[in-house]
């Protein structure tokens, strides 16, 4: 199994963010993370990247423990990415290819696929700190593609893009599972009923369903009816 949360915990203070949360992802699936503000999607996937240890429970990437998994096994896209603001898209781009110790021909190829993945070849002279936000995003999003991971963590990775680059993504996403397993987190049902395989619903911390988009989806094909009565919204 390529992600494994297994009885994940966290809590900040007095808020239990996440609470014993189990699922899997393999490979060729697009698991889509649901759920209101607030319950726990962004915490399970920083505990999945490696980002945040948990209270309790284990994310396992490959088999192994996230602590211990090669960096390279992981692209993670964080939630609102900010940072390096003085830094080029290249120079952003470059410095995360050395963070992963790419080198060489190794870095060359990263770079272009990297380009490639966040639609940057117009942006790569381009400093951070003046990007929009949704070039920003892009520069992002071709940092999680850079070292071709067998595994993609994506905190709301259409969020901040238009239409035309939210469809790209999406198709570029659909290939990518072909050899990768891939966790998105998403407020548009829309895209989780087109581009997903499986919804993980999550609710006050908890997960409230974890079942194939077939299985949710009413007559219509739409996602908005059980996702309502299991995240507790309306
Ligand atoms: N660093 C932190 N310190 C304190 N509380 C936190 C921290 N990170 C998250 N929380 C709290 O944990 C809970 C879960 O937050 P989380 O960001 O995981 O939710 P989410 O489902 O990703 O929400 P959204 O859809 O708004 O992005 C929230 O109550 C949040 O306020």
């Amino acid at each position: 199994m390529l992600i494994e949360a297994d009885h994940l915990a966290k809590r900040f203070g007095d808020k239990t963010a996440v609470s014993d949360v189990s699922f899997m992802a393999a490979e060729g699936a697009i698991v889509a993370l649901l759920g209101a503000n607030g319950a726990g999607k962004s915490t399970a996937m920083r505990m999945l990247a490696g980002f945040l240890a948990p209270d309790a429970g284990e994310a396992r990437i490959l088999g192994r423990p996230v602590s211990r998994a090669a960096r390279a096994s992981i692209g993670y896209l964080p939630e609102s990415p900010t940072g390096f603001p003085d830094l080029t898209v290249r120079e952003f781009l470059v410095f995360a290819a050395e963070a992963r110790g790419l080198r060489g021909a190794a870095r060359r190829r990263a770079l272009e696929r990297a380009i490639e993945a966040g639609d940057l070849a117009e942006a790569v002279g381009q400093p951070l700190g003046t990007l929009s936000q949704g070039w920003r995003q892009r520069a992002w999003i071709g940092q999680a593609f850079l070292h071709d991971p067998p595994v993609l963590i994506l905190d709301e990775p259409t969020t901040a893009l238009d239409p035309g680059q939210k469809r790209r993504l999406r198709a570029r996403l659909r290939e990518a599972a072909k050899t990768k397993a891939i966790v998105v987190s998403t407020h548009i049902l829309e895209e989780a009923e087109t581009l997903c395989d499986r919804a993980i619903v999550f609710r006050d911390g908890r997960v409230a369903a974890d079942g194939s988009i077939s299985e949710l989806v009413d007559a219509g094909g739409r996602l908005t009816g059980a996702y309502e009565t299991l995240a507790g919204v309306s």
